[in-house]
């Protein structure tokens, strides 16, 4: 069983109230910031904060990730320390630009699981890539580790490590994006596009969705609740797309039962890749009508 994963709403670390409630706007799943969010003379109380709420709040079936510090900064490894104690269900490495970079983190948490005597391999670990260096060596770092169970772009400062700003219509993000999807795929693990920042403008930001939608995204960063029932309405398949994925589900069937793996619904071809994504309709539909968890 796997996760859905259209909406990872990021909350600041350093906000007791927003960590306290977050869960409540059902996002799939959410994610408490030690880094960009957090100014360097919050990191320690942050952390602190972090810890505690963790171990203390019940987020229900919320999945339930922390984005830390990288390991090459002041505060990585204390995130860490504390983190994997804390017992997120994944850890969120930001600025990911080697595979060596995320073995590094995969052996310091092996490392701390024995230690407390946690069963190896319970923190997972979802890659973000944000320079032209981290997208390059994106099939590396989707493939570097067991516990790798995501990759996701950071189009803020990647956009800044190429010298560029955002577009409403992101050509400057295409390449980047297709390449980490492509990484994801090819490895077998999640895709999750980056945040929208403006807040106000839903119009750009539905557009966005639709985009990442069609590339084959399983979700976005988001960082406001507003943003969730956005995703969610284009993540969920319609009705047409449930009745047609049923139409060609009860087609192949019964071609199947006369000896034959194609046929034609509606005068369009139907074989098995066409299957395949029917059953993925059908799969989201149901999980987007009742809860998290689907295959
Ligand atoms: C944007 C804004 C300030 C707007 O504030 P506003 O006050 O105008 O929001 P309102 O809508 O008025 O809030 C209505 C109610 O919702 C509550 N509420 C709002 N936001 C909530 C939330 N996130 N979690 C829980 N609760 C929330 C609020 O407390 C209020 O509750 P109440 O008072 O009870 O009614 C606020 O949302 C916010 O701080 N967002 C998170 C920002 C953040 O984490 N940035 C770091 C991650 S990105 C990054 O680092 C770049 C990246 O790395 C990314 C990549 O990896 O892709 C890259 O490189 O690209
Ligand atoms: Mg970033």
């Amino acid at each position: 069983m796997q996760n859905l994963r259209r909406t990872m709403l990021y909350v600041p670390g350093n906000n007791p109230g927003m960590i306290r409630d977050v869960h409540i706007y059902g996002s799939d799943s959410i994610m408490i910031d030690l880094e960009d969010s957090v100014s360097v003379h919050e990191k320690d109380a942050a952390r602190l904060l972090v810890y505690h709420s963790l171990k203390t709040l019940d987020y229900g079936n919320t999945e339930v990730l922390v984005r830390v510090n990288a390991l090459n900064t002041p505060y990585g490894r204390k995130d860490f320390e504390a983190m994997v104690r804390a017992k997120p269900d994944a850890i969120r490495l930001p600025k990911t630009e080697t595979a060596e970079d995320v073995l590094e983190a995969d052996q310091l948490i092996s490392k701390i699981e024995q230690e407390i005597g946690m069963e190896q391999g319970t923190i997972k670990l979802f890659a973000a890539v944000e320079s032209a260096k981290g997208v390059l060596n994106a099939q590396q770092i989707a493939t570097a580790s067991d516990r790798l169970i995501g990759i996701a772009i950071g189009a803020e400062d990647f956009v800044t490590d190429l010298k560029t700003t955002r577009s409403l219509e992101g050509i400057e993000l295409l390449t980047a994006r297709s390449l980490v999807l492509f990484a994801a795929r090819a490895a077998g693990i999640a895709a999750v596009d980056t945040v929208f920042s403006d807040v106000e403008d839903e119009e750009g930001f539905t557009n966005e969705v639709k985009l990442i939608k069609q590339l084959g995204f399983d979700g976005k960063s988001i960082i406001n609740p507003r943003q969730i029932d956005i995703v969610h309405k284009v993540y969920t398949p319609t009705e047409e797309e449930i009745r047609k994925s049923l139409r060609i589900i009860e087609a192949i069937k019964e071609a199947e039962e006369k000896g034959s793996g194609v046929i034609s619904v509606g005068g369009k071809m139907v074989d098995k890749p066409i299957v395949e994504r029917a059953r993925r309709v059908l799969d989201l539909a149901d999980a987007s009508k009742c809860g998290t968890r689907w295959m």
